[in-house]
């Protein structure tokens, strides 16, 4: 093969946070901006790394696209889910961060020697794009002085109610005991009538000396630090939130929805399995082609949720007396620590061939797309949710974790594309929630004309017109010229 060089003289190091819904968007944006010429260096974990199966077809079609791994200190064999985030963050830190330096280091000297085999001439590491929770990484960055990016992979409306976290706290609103979960916050600017004490963060219900709470306030104070903010979500999504966030942020880029970006500028052909870290189930294509259209309730808690067995059982009959047809993803990893890992129940399994199928993992963005699909329960991952928006798919909501609170909320009251059914999981309430997603008429034609609206305005923001759109060309002009500063 001849040596090319690429147009660009910009060389980006991407740092993912090492889980599914962090790897997915910024392992678009690597495509996004090594379609541009950018050269970037999408730097995993050992353990994702490995799991990261389509690597060398990802390389063969960006040229520029190289993928590195640096240690952590997981065991090589663990599921890739966090059972920790205290145990991740740490081990991140104790190991990952001593030998980002001197990656960084490596990285930023002119001619450099880890890319004379390839056959593209690298450039000297101009930029760092981490995601928002690896802030570790910012005083790496700053030491070796070059400038720091930061993806935050969550919504606009999740990241500003994280940023207004410490003025909660000051004002004496958090940390809470013993309140009425129902009980208004009314001084997040932008959702002042919006949101409930049950409704912000997850990790606001903890005691503030708690690991988690401890993680999460530095990773807020920390993000201030970086240049610039890109974030998986598009400008008529959300609009007031985001003339709120730069009001702290100035510098922000709007790219979302990010895998519809990537088909627009990239093309169709890609799959989007090229970021999954797990092998998907695609019987269950055959299994939705069998089913009416609009019928069936695909059910998808991400990659992370941990359910208890009680709350499965719960769920899977609520699912079965709802009489709906569902598509439901059952991780082996799902049920909680305590419980059999790796038991699904089989009560669940064998009871279900009648009115379901259930799957390890699936092509979810293909399953959103099935016309057979009439309604998405999901726990409001922001992937998750935005996927759902760009399919025009009403959702029922049920967070677990971190933003997804706040998603819910906004998906529930906010934007009115769906129900949220937070904080509950007995079987006649999902029974209940289900028909009325799937059968009420009335409440299903309002929730279907404001998610089409939203799926409309979402093929407007990835158009040559749209907000997205310019926004990258915005980001790729400015990476460049970072180059020439
Ligand atoms: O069978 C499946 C199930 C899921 N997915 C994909 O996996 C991703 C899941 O991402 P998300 O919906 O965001 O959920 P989590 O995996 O739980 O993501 C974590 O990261 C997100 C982004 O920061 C946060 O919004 C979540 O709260 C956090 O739990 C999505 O792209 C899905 O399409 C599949 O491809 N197949």
């Amino acid at each position: 093969m001849e040596e090319s060089e690429s147009e660009s003289a910009a060389h980006v190091l991407l740092l993912p946070f090492p889980a599914q819904g962090h790897i997915t968007p910024m392992l678009s944006l690597a495509q996004l901006l090594c379609h541009a010429g950018i050269h970037v260096t999408f730097l995993s974990t050992e353990h994702n790394h490995r799991l990261l199966t389509q690597r060398r077809a990802l390389s063969a079609r960006f040229p520029t696209l190289h993928f590195e791994s640096i240690p952590d200190a997981l065991p090589p064999d663990q599921a890739p889910t966090i059972h920790s985030l205290h145990d991740i963050s740490s081990s991140l830190r104790s190991v990952t961060k001593p030998l980002l330096r001197d990656l960084l280091i490596t990285l930023a000297k002119k001619d450099d020697e880890s890319y004379r085999s390839t056959t593209i001439r690298c450039p000297p590491l101009s930029c760092v794009i981490i995601d928002g929770i690896m802030c570790f990484a910012i005083d790496m960055a700053e030491e070796v002085g070059i400038p720091v990016f930061a993806l935050r992979t969550v919504s606009a409306c999740s990241f500003w109610c994280y940023s207004c976290i410490p003025d909660l706290i000051q004002q004496g609103q958090l940390p809470f005991q013993d309140q009425d979960m129902d009980h208004p916050i009314k001084d997040i600017p932008g959702m002042e009538a919006l949101l409930r004490l049950r409704d912000l963060p997850s990790f606001c219900r903890m005691p503030i000396d708690h690991p988690s709470f401890k993680f999460f306030m530095e990773q807020i104070e920390a993000i201030t630090r970086v240049s610039a903010i890109i974030l998986n979500t598009f400008d008529d999504l959300e609009p007031l939130i985001l003339s709120q966030i730069a009001t702290r942020f100035p510098k922000i880029y709007t790219l979302g929805p990010f895998h519809a970006l990537l088909k627009s500028r990239v093309g169709d052909d890609l799959s989007s399995s090229v970021s999954s870290l797990r092998h998907e189930d695609r019987r269950c294509m055959a299994w939705l082609d069998s089913q009416q259209s609009g019928s069936v309730i695909f059910v998808s808690f991400g990659s992370l949720a941990k359910l208890s067995r009680v709350q499965l059982l719960e769920f899977w009959h609520g699912l079965i007396n709802s009489g709906k047809p569902f598509l439901w993803v059952v991780r082996s990893d799902m049920l909680s620590s305590e419980q059999e890992e790796h038991a699904t129940p089989v009560e669940l399994k064998d009871g279900t061939k009648e009115r379901g199928y259930i799957a390890e993992w699936v092509p979810q963005e293909e399953v959103l797309a099935h016309k057979a699909v009439g309604g998405f329960w999901t726990h409001s991952g922001w992937n998750s949710t935005i996927e759902g928006i760009w399919a025009g798919v009403p959702m029922l909501c049920w967070p677990q974790l971190a933003d997804q609170q706040v998603n819910s909320r906004w998906v529930g009251e906010g934007w009115k594309i769906g129900l949220d059914m937070k904080d509950t999981c007995d079987r006649s309430t999902v029974e209940k929630m289900v028909r009325a997603l799937m059968e009420e008429a009335d409440q299903r034609e309002q929730i279907f004309k404001s998610v089409h609206n939203f799926a409309k305005l979402a093929r407007h923001a990835v158009s040559e017109d749209g907000s997205s759109y310019k926004n990258l060309e915005k980001l790729i002009e400015d990476l460049n010229e970072k180059i020439v500063m």
